[in-house]
């Protein structure tokens, strides 16, 4: 769906991206990730065409990046801009036409839409008399009403409560099964997993990592397991560092150049095994692993 190449941007002498090549398949939902200041809303203004590159190539569907592909494109800009003296109805109804929507269609998509998320009964009031999070609703459905194929999602959660998070995340995998390409710009980890099919992260310009979440976190596995013993035989070793409960034992141990088997089979001896659990990295454990290695290096 969208594909990037070399792709460089600096702002007077500060480095933006450079050399970012991504690919972004259809019908996925990509994670677009990085500290502070690493360059992904710059990558974002590119696509949206906001801001030119100093070089490389933007693809849409093997095709460079045009003005046409703008009504292609549904983006929710982390700075949300809704015009506040305006109602509801109106704003929606004014992004839905912008988008190319005809009038009829427009209002029947707002109806809709108004109905899907709860919010009929706020149609007539003025965008400055809602809350934070009801505003970020409109502006999350005045990104999608015109079904783009590709949607590009600067932290959409932010300003939601954990039930209105979980709507709008419900609706994200609801547009991605229907075959919408999203692009998730956030820091929230927990999301991340929850929800990305892939991921890019991006720190100081550079991209440092991509693939699906499951390849990025076997490349991530420290060979560290998570074990139980009940009731064990033999004094177990001190520097195993165990911590005791009732009459079962837990620490962790590195596989040390063992298969997971032998350890299991070693482990055996000692009483028995309840628990054996390789010990898999959070996205959060390794994004701060990755930047804080390169900011090191
Ligand atoms: N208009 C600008 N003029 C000068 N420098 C800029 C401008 N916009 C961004 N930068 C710089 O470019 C770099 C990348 O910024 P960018 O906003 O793309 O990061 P980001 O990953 O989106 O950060 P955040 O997570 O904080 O939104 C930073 O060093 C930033 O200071």
């Amino acid at each position: 769906m969208l594909e990037t190449r070399n792709l460089n941007k600096t702002y007077g002498l500060n480095r933006a991206l450079t050399d970012i090549n991504l690919k972004v398949p259809k019908g996925v939902i990509f994670g677009l990730l990085g500290p502070n200041g690493a360059g992904k809303s710059t990558l974002i203004r590119i696509i949206n065409q906001i801001i030119d590159a100093d070089s490389g190539e933007v693809l849409v569907d093997g095709q460079p990046l045009a003005p046409k592909h703008i009504s292609l494109i549904g983006y929710l800009p982390e700075e949300r801009g809704l015009y506040k003296k305006m109602k509801v109805w109106d704003q929606m109804l004014y992004f839905a036409r912008l988008k190319g929507l005809s009038q009829q269609e427009a209002k029947k998509r707002i109806h809709n839409w108004l109905a899907k998320m709860e919010m009929s009964t706020w149609k007539d009031k003025k965008i400055e008399d809602l809350s934070k999070g009801m505003a970020q609703k409109v502006q999350f459905i005045s990104t999608i009403i015109h079904n783009p194929p590709l949607l590009i999602l600067d932290e959409p959660f932010s300003g939601f409560d954990p039930v209105n998070a979980e709507i709008i995340k419900d609706q994200i995998l609801e547009l991605r099964n229907q075959g919408t390409t999203v692009i998730l710009s956030t820091h929230r980890m927990e999301s991340v997993e929850l929800l990305c099919d892939q991921v890019a992260m991006i720190n100081r310009s550079h991209k440092i990592l991509d693939g699906t979440i499951k390849e990025v976190k076997n490349s991530y596995r420290p060979e560290v397991f998570r074990i139980s013993i009940d009731q064990p035989t033999l004094p177990i070793p001190t520097e195993w560092a165990v911590q005791t409960d009732g009459e079962s034992v837990h620490f962790t141990l590195p596989l040390s150049g063992k298969t997971p088997n032998e350890l299991l089979i070693e482990l055996m001896n000692y009483g028995q095994v309840s628990n054996f659990q390789e010990v898999i990295p959070s996205m959060e454990e390794i994004f701060i692993h990755q930047v804080k290695s390169t900011q090191n290096g």
